[in-house]
């Protein structure tokens, strides 16, 4: 009878119910760890399985948190934010795979909910309830309504809107989100669809779809959770079409959440992976001449009058994008911190798990000590840090530019956007790929969803999408390379991030001075042979773009595409080197951190140089030996990181909640922790399987009964 009759009964209560037959029947690990309760686990936490990885540091872990934090004050906040999440329950992720999508964005919404008033209640400062959010992790409607929406009004919104629109926002009486993508359109924003239609005699605009490819859809917290958006649309006024502008539409009723009236709304469906970015509600959204006060126009670079007379101020078109541009700076700021996570989970498990080498009875080989391991990971975990001290520069260069912009300086809009477009897609590519990397380095368990790196992965890869498709963004680079290379021959001194260019005298036959392999050692080499590479590789695509003549400019720029992108490639990576340089150069703290970060920028940087070498051999920057040479000097290097390697993703100050990842787990002790989640699984929650009597029992039976007959 308890065989063949009982599977929905859970394990759970025969366990209680019946526990000599449970413990016959369940993993004897399993019954251990239940008898004795939360006092084993807790002694168990205690064992810290790296303790002998941390021995070996050369460095002081404390400090190299403040350098990785940016200040003293940061590592104390988000310390402080990070163990407030991690001790509530609300905030629970570990069952997240598990839910369903409706049960998943219930949850959404009421981790949302609770930690709104935790912030209110704790009267958290904007820091802190920014870091709040990042611990808890999901993404929501919040991240779009803080990250988007409000960013939006506050850029393109006049003085009087942002005194109207922000209170409400900021208290939550209002939700919103940024509706600009459609069906048909995403890149190319202005082919946008929508109209919004200036009729005179009501004051109003119509905002309308006219087609099916102009419903709205992809933004995120739209399909469920806001009552408004900032939509952009066609503005038309006197028969005329002036183009893509913001407009700020109620979309949902703020007493029972119903659409509006002409209206229509949803959710787009499910998306990659379990969990994963399956908590936010993309939406889809239609207009039926729907209408709008006209002071709902976001009216600070162009209005439109009473009399429907549209008027645009002295201010650069592309201030309209001015939203996408912060996004992208933020998105860069967040590569670090996922590719530190997968990081953290990789070095932490490859330190914990050992294969081979132990013929003689000794202890196996830690996967960590392995070469190959080392030459796979130690990039990932430098450019973490790279990535890190870029968004920080980003960051520094985004503030400054806005500031510039307030004072009607609009001299350095090209240069954000060359670098926050750029840096978003590198440093996002390379992050995604680099979380798949590190599920491969942790062999089969990384493929478990409690290794936390399938759900990372998932939730991480859109990035390299949204906020602008990576390779239309390389492009856009390309562009202002393009432009700044012909601007050269007109003495025209390039600024900025492209200063290097004005060398191009030097830089088109300098030829590198290494000649051994610490020679690489040198930042004015590493420097040298980066500019060489990337001026070169733009001079080039922009001579075989004239050397087109029979055609057009545009015609040449499609033709020669694929090259451009790799120009712009090393354009970006010639900043992410520079900027880690500057930062080494810097006065670093704390024993031996200066040191490390001195051994993970050259790291990064050969290591982009032995990846990339076709292409400084291919430009003449350096010669075959010298390429050697580097790569020589790459594997002295991984020797150097081997013992700092567990303190070095220790210095990210992850807690186990925020990692998520039995892999990782601060103390290392990897497996009774995945032995135990798998007891989790619903497919575990009965001993016989649903369906057993469906469809294994009768195949089974219909097997033996032939059998029988033979
Ligand atoms: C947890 C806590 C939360 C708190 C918040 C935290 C942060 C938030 C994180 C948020 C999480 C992220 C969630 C995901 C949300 C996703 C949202 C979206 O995806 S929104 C939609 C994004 N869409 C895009 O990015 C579209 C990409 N396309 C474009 O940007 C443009 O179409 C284009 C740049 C590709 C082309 O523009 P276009 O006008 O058609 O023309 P040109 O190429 O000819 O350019 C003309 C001219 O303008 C210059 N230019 C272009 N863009 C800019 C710009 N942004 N700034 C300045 N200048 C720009 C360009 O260089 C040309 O210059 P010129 O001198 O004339 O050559
Ligand atoms: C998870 C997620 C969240 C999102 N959230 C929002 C949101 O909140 N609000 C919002 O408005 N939008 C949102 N989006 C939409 C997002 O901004 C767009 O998907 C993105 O800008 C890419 O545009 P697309 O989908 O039109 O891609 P497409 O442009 O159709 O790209 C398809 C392919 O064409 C290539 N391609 C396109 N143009 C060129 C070109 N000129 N040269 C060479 N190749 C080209 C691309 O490289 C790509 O390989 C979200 C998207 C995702 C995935």
């Amino acid at each position: 009878m308890w065989r063949g009759g009982s599977n929905t009964r859970t394990c759970k209560r025969r366990f209680f119910s019946s526990p000599t037959r449970s413990r016959h029947h369940r993993p004897p690990y399993i019954c251990r760890l239940h008898s004795r309760g939360s006092q084993h686990l807790k002694a168990m936490a205690e064992v810290d399985h790296l303790a002998a990885e941390r021995a070996t540091a050369r460095f002081d872990v404390e400090e190299m948190k403040v350098a990785w934090a940016g200040s003293r004050h940061a590592v104390h906040v988000a310390d402080r934010m990070a163990r407030l999440v991690a001790s509530d329950p609300v905030f629970r992720k570990d069952n997240r795979t598990m839910l369903s999508r409706k049960e998943l964005f219930k949850d959404t919404l009421r981790k949302a909910a609770h930690a709104w008033k935790r912030i209110v209640e704790l009267r958290l400062t904007e820091e802190e309830a920014d870091l709040l959010r990042q611990y808890v992790d999901q993404p929501g409607y919040v991240d779009l309504h803080w990250g988007m929406f409000v960013p939006a009004i506050k850029g393109q919104g006049t003085e009087e809107q942002q005194h109207k629109w922000l209170p409400l926002a900021y208290k939550f009486q209002i939700i919103g989100c940024y509706a600009q993508t459609e069906l048909g359109h995403g890149s190319n924003v202005q082919g946008l669809e929508t109209t919004a239609t200036f009729d005179p005699k009501t004051d109003e605009f119509v905002i309308h779809s006219p087609t099916l490819t102009s419903s709205k859809w992809w933004p995120g917290g739209l399909g469920k959770a806001s009552t408004h958006a900032v939509v952009y649309a066609r503005l038309i006024t006197e028969g005329k079409d002036y183009g893509i502008h913001g407009f700020i539409v109620q979309l949902r009723s703020l007493e029972d959440h119903s659409p509006l009236p002409g209206v229509t709304l949803g959710d787009i469906g499910g998306k990659f992976g379990s969990g994963a970015y399956n908590s936010m509600d993309n939406g889809v959204l239609r207009f039926d001449h729907v209408r709008i006060p006209r002071d709902q126009m976001l009216m600070r670079l162009s209005q439109v009058t009473r009399e429907g007379k549209y008027v645009h101020s002295n201010v650069p078109k592309q201030l309209l994008y001015g939203t996408m541009v912060y996004v992208r700076q933020s998105i860069v700021a967040d590569a670090s911190k996922a590719l530190s996570r997968a990081v953290c989970i990789a070095v932490r498990y490859s330190a914990v798990r050992k294969q081979f080498g132990s013929q003689d009875g000794g202890p196996e080989t830690q996967v960590l000590n392995y070469k190959t391991q080392q030459s796979r990971l130690f990039p990932l975990l430098a450019s973490a840090y790279a990535f890190r001290f870029v968004g920080d520069w980003l960051n520094w260069l985004y503030t400054d530019v806005t500031q510039k912009l307030e004072a009607k300086d609009f001299s350095t809009l090209q240069e954000a956007h060359a670098c926050t477009a750029g840096l978003k897609a590198v440093t996002t590519s390379v992050t995604a790929d680099a979380i798949e990397e590190c599920r491969k380095l942790c062999g089969g368990h990384g493929y478990l969803n409690s290794s936390g790196l399938p759900e990372l992965f998932a939730v991480y890869v859109p990035a390299c999408t949204y906020e602008g498709d990576n390779v239309v963004l390389l492009l856009q680079v390309a562009r202002i390379l393009m432009k700044t290379v012909s601007q050269l021959a007109s003495g025209k001194q390039p600024v900025g991030t492209m200063a290097y260019m004005g060398k191009v005298q030097y830089l088109m036959q300098c030829k590198s001075a290494v000649s051994s392999a610490e020679d690489w050692l040198n930042p004015d080499a590493i420097q040298e042979a980066f500019e060489a590479r990337a001026l070169r590789m733009a001079v080039n695509c922009a001579q075989n773009i004239s050397q087109a003549a029979s055609q057009e400019e545009a015609a040449g720029f499609y033709e020669r595409s694929p090259d451009l992108l790799e120009a712009a490639v090393a354009h970006i990576q010639l900043i992410i080197v520079t900027k880690f340089i500057e930062k080494v150069h810097q006065e670093i703290p704390g024993h031996g951190v200066k040191e490390q970060l001195q051994a993970l920028c050259n790291v990064y940087a050969l290591y982009i140089l032995h990846k990339h070498l076709g292409d400084f051999l291919a430009t003449g920057c350096i010669t075959p030996r010298q390429g050697a040479l580097a790569n020589e000097q790459l594997g002295k290097l991984y020797a150097q990181v081997r013992p700092n390697a567990v303190a070095l993703v220790d210095a990210f100050n992850y807690t186990d909640h925020y990692l998520g990842s039995v892999l990782g787990r601060y103390d290392g002790d990897v497996y009774p922790a995945l032995y135990e989640e798998a007891w989790k699984d619903p497919l575990n929650e009965t001993v016989v399987p649903e369906g057993y009597h469906e469809y294994l029992r009768p195949l089974i039976k219909q097997q033996q009964l032939k059998l029988s007959r033979l």
